[in-house]
């Protein structure tokens, strides 16, 4: 599957979405990631950022609309196309907690998708993988031998980043990725995050309620009010000048923002 430098890597073309027969919760949202981007969506708590967030992971079909990866619809019949998608677009969770196997040595939770994406290489070739992502995200090589409650939040974020960069991804989904760690550690999540983006032109798309930490990671802003998506512009002109009424409030909401 291939594509062009102008072909989004992930799009929402008109997607209405509702859980079941339950009421819509997405209406009519259109939104795409070109590659190497970095777009924030944000929204109060229930906007709809979550379901879309799974809408572009595959977890979640649209009940009309589209979703594409490189140009194409998802199709879970086309084995060979969910590979590719899988590889490429990996999520990172709110809670390092909870989406690390409390079982798993480190080494083999970050293995896990080179495993499971059936990417080639012996054990050796892992080891050295785990290791070289271990680096990446700060951690010390021996880290691999431990257990995840051997670790703190943040150094367990940073496994989570390291196992979700293992299959070499495109996109990173993240949903509220620092919101569950502490203060004193978010700064260092969110600047190994932009150190990602930066030196390994990956795309990001940041679900967030925090203002502050998207416009500190994304070139872009996208916001959602009760579904539909009100406003979408470049960081810094959506935070100085909002075109929309909920955006201006939401701005409101936010004691203080960084200049950005
Ligand atoms: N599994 C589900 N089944 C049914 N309804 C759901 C489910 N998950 C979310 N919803 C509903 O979908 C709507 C959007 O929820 P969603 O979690 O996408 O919003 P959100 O913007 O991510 O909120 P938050 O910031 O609180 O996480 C809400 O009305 C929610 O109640």
């Amino acid at each position: 599957m291939s594509a062009d430098r102008n072909t989004p890597v992930l799009a929402a073309e008109h997607v209405r979405f509702s859980y079941g027969r339950g009421a819509e919760v997405l209406h009519d949202v259109t939104l795409a990631l070109a590659p190497g981007e970095t777009v924030g969506l944000v929204g109060e708590s229930g906007a709809g950022k979550t379901s879309l967030l799974r809408l572009f992971l595959g977890l979640e079909t649209p009940t009309s609309g589209a979703v594409r990866f490189d140009g194409h619809p998802l199709d879970r019949r086309d084995a060979r196309g969910m590979r590719a998608f899988r590889r490429a677009v990996q999520p990172v969770y709110q809670d390092p907690f909870s989406s690390l196997d409390p079982r798993m040595r480190v080494g083999d939770s970050i293995a896990e998708p080179l495993r499971s994406l059936g990417l080639p290489g012996d054990r050796d070739t892992r080891t050295a993988r785990v290791a070289e992502l271990l680096a990446a995200v700060d951690l010390p090589e021996d880290a691999a031998e431990r257990f995840p409650d051997a670790f703190s939040g943040g150094q367990r974020q940073r496994i989570a980043i390291a196992r979700a960069l293992a299959p070499e991804p495109r996109v990173i989904l993240a949903d509220e990725p620092v919101s569950a760690l502490d203060t004193s550690v978010r700064m260092q999540v969110i600047e190994l995050f932009q150190r990602l983006a930066r030196e390994r032109g990956i795309g990001m798309l940041l679900v967030s309620h925090d203002l502050t930490i998207v416009s500190a990671l994304c070139r872009r802003i996208a916001v959602l009010e009760g579904g539909v998506l009100v406003e979408e512009g470049e960081t810094r002109r959506v935070l100085t000048e909002p075109e929309h009424d909920y955006t201006r409030r939401l701005l409101a909401s936010v004691p203080r923002l960084p200049a950005v």
